[in-house]
């Protein structure tokens, strides 16, 4: 059973999917309670880079604090630790090889990202168990990257994640891995199928980016485009959707989700209008002038 109304699945295909909107970012990105601390923003918990792909997951942390999370921790591989705190010095750092400071830092999150750079290997795959088996129900936990790759065949991993408030946010290829739907079958009315399956959104990142809903219709961008195609840039989104995740209390959490993925197309566009290409780096740069912006509007 689909947990909201559709005449038919087949009528959402091509455009009858609601069009994500900027209004959606008035009702998101409100002013903060002047009698607040970084506790009220959430304490994000990023995991992966591991020696090759250090730059997924800082990029991650760095764009989680640029969108406002109150607290962010960085569990990582030891090589990345000088580089993590000169980019991003707000970040915390933990040693993902160790179990015990990893599984704490589990427990102590709101919202857990794992996956950008954490690689396919035994080790990643043993950290990623490591961290869904210590996650609770209240969590929120963004399924990236490397960690899609890994968990599409632990049925027992997706299994839990389907009792968590979980967040996928693959590319085609990812999702192919992960729902065995070819690229070019990936039709709206398959994708919603899986995504019912799963039991978690779907942010199936592309151009004109989907994202499958459980209790709401999907809905999708119309904006970004190509200036967008750097590694890295699906990193970013991570934080984005994490800090926005954590600080915001809106009622349906699967609308903080669209406001996230709007926000990083919005600045990418924006910015593409004197630049070539968007940086994953210039996103994370402009987010604290978009959201003021937003805020502003929103008083
Ligand atoms: N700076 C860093 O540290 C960076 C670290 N990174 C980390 O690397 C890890 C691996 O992630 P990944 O995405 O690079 O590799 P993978 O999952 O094998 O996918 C690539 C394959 O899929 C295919 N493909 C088809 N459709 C596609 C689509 N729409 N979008 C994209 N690809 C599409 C594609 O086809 P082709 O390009 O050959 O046509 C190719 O065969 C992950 O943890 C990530 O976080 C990166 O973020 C980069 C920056
Ligand atoms: N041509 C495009 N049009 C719109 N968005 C794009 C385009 N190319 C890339 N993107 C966006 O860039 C991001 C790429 O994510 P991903 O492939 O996971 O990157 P990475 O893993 O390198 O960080 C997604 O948000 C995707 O929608
Ligand atoms: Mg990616």
């Amino acid at each position: 059973m689909l947990n909201y109304n559709s005449n038919s699945i087949t009528s959402l295909e091509g455009d009858h999917i609601h069009q994500l909107q900027k209004n959606i970012l008035k009702k998101i990105i409100l002013p903060r309670p002047l009698e607040s601390h970084k506790g009220n923003f959430g304490h994000i918990l990023t995991i992966g880079g591991n020696e090759n792909y250090g730059g997924a997951i800082i990029m991650s942390s760095s764009a989680a604090v640029h969108g406002g999370a109150g607290l962010v921790s960085c569990a990582t591989d030891s090589k990345n630790l000088t580089a993590l705190h000169s980019i991003v010095p707000e970040a915390m750092f933990i040693n993902y090889n160790n179990d015990v400071d990893l599984i704490n830092a589990v427990k102590k999150a709101d919202v857990i990202v794992i996956g950008p750079g954490l690689g396919e290997n035994t080790a990643a795959l043993k950290i990623l168990k490591k961290v869904v088996l210590n996650t609770v129900e209240k969590q929120f936990i963004i399924v990236d990257g490397s960690a899609i790759t890994l968990i599409s065949d632990q049925q027992n991993l997706k299994t839990i994640l389907a009792n968590r408030k979980t967040i996928y946010t693959p590319h085609q290829m990812e999702w192919q891995r992960l729902s065995g739907i070819k690229i070019a079958e990936q039709s709206v009315s398959k994708n919603i199928l899986k995504q019912h399956e799963l039991a978690g959104t779907v942010v199936l990142k592309k151009y004109h980016t989907t994202i499958y809903h459980t209790n709401t219709p999907p809905s999708q961008l119309k904006i970004g485009g190509p200036y967008m195609s750097t590694g890295g840039m699906g990193d970013t989104l991570t934080g984005i959707i994490a800090a926005f995740l954590g600080q915001f209390h809106y009622k349906n959490y699967e609308q903080i989700v669209d406001a996230a993925v709007y926000t990083h197309s919005a600045i990418s566009q924006k910015l593409s209008s004197s630049r070539y290409v968007v940086l994953p780096m210039d996103i994370i740069g402009e987010l604290q002038n978009f959201m003021y912006k937003y805020a502003s509007q929103a008083r």
